[in-house]
């Protein structure tokens, strides 16, 4: 088979196989899976809009990355220079963070899933535009290449309606308003890789994804029973640029007083650590700066983390573990110590760090529909 990879530096690609792209909020996270689901190479844009570095196969290099067009230019610039042409994939697979009621499972991308994701852009407007941007972009290139959708809610399909519905009356005209859950990606792959830590998976387990998007999940033998956030990725914890939970009559009275589209501006891209801070969204900045508002916002950031685990510990009836992931809480061990300091009360228990393993999920999942599309070409051959 010949080498799709030109530069000898790098591993040589065993085609075909599969590019999974994770646009996060401050993030475009690429991997390139060969057909055993290993890992062959890795392109990261992270801290976009905060300043920008790209990482590939593992150098990291400072790149001023304003937004997420420049960002997704300079994977695929990276690609290019690595003689590694999308046409040439079996497929490419998406992190898509909303599809609402319509979309909740691993699915091919038809013009039809692209119309629902983009219904959902205004649920979701820190991610979902960067799906739709990264999609249409390989579509420029690969029009004919299969491309696969793994959706964040996913994991939270199993979320009981107590948890999951909101105490709002029935309103047909309004369908789907209710609890989602996202991160889902993250935790699905939490389960699945941490047992290689702790043997078995614990019974009542507290996951924590800490990114610049921030959610906590109470994963009961498995399976997701409540999570912080609800209805879009604006609800819970205390983000990067994000409020979190906010009293609703708070947010009408910044919708009355500020007009939609500003108070959408404030709560989605002002509020959270960068709100609170005046400084920065990022929590490395925060945790090098000495400003009273840049500790404030880093106490407040783990206090809210202890309360809202104080309710998910409540649904599981009790705590075995708790798991750490995400930029924050793979590599923050001042977030990690005052957060397990202050739960402290519960007794002992373990904690994990398990790298975010987003990537691997989606690629996972593109690879069964790949192999159920295959096999169903056989079928219509015979
Ligand atoms: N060494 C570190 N110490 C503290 N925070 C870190 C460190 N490395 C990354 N982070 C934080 O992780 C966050 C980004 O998380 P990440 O999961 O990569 O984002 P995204 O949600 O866009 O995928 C930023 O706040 C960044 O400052
Ligand atoms: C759902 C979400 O907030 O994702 P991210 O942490 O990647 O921004
Ligand atoms: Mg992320």
């Amino acid at each position: 088979m010949p080498p799709t990879c030109a530069n000898s530096r790098f591993k040589v690609l065993p085609r075909p196989s599969i590019l999974v792209m994770n646009a996060g909020s401050s993030s475009i996270k690429t991997a390139l899976f060969d057909r055993a689901l290993s890992e062959v190479l890795r392109l990261e844009a992270t801290g976009i809009g905060t300043g920008g570095a790209v990482t590939i196969a593992g150098e990291t290099q400072a790149v001023s990355l304003p937004d997420n067009a420049t960002a997704l230019n300079a994977i695929f610039d990276a690609l290019a220079a690595r003689g590694i042409t999308v046409a040439d994939l079996d497929a490419t697979a998406h992190r898509v963070v909303h599809g609402g009621t319509d979309l909740t499972t691993a699915q091919r991308i038809t013009p039809d899933v692209i119309d629902a994701v983009t219904r959902c852009v205004p649920l979701a407007p820190l991610h979902n535009p960067h799906h739709l941007a990264a999609i249409h972009a390989v579509t420029a290139i690969a029009p004919d290449l299969p491309q696969y959708a793994s959706f964040d809610t996913a994991f939270h399909a199993t979320i009981p309606p107590l948890a999951h519905r909101f105490a709002l009356p029935d309103l047909p005209d309004l369908p789907g308003l209710r609890r989602y859950g996202f991160h889902g990606t993250s935790y699905a792959a939490l389960v699945h890789a941490l047992p290689d830590q702790s043997k078995t998976l614990p019974r009542r387990l507290l996951a924590m994804h800490l990114g610049n998007g921030v959610s906590l999940c109470a994963i009961h033998n498995g399976r997701s029973v409540a999570t912080t956030m609800g209805y879009s990725p604006l609800g819970g914890l205390t983000m990067g640029t994000r409020a979190g939970e906010i009293d609703a009559g708070a947010v009408l009275r910044l919708v009355r007083e500020r007009g939609l589209d500003a108070a959408d501006d404030v709560l989605h891209r002002q509020s959270g650590l960068l709100g609170l801070s005046g400084l920065s969204s990022d929590m490395r900045t925060l945790e090098a700066s000495a400003t009273p508002e840049a500790h404030f916002a880093v106490d407040h950031f783990c206090y809210w983390i202890v309360r809202q685990a104080g309710s998910l510990i409540a649904a599981m009836g009790g705590i075995d573990a708790i798991a750490f992931t995400g930029g924050i809480g793979e590599n923050s061990k001042h977030v990690r110590d005052s957060v397990t300091a202050q739960l402290r009360w519960l007794g002992a228990f373990p904690t994990y760090i398990v790298p975010a393993q987003e990537e691997l999920h989606i690629a996972r999942e593109a690879k069964t529909l790949l192999g159920l599309r295959a096999a169903q070409e056989d079928h219509n051959v015979a």
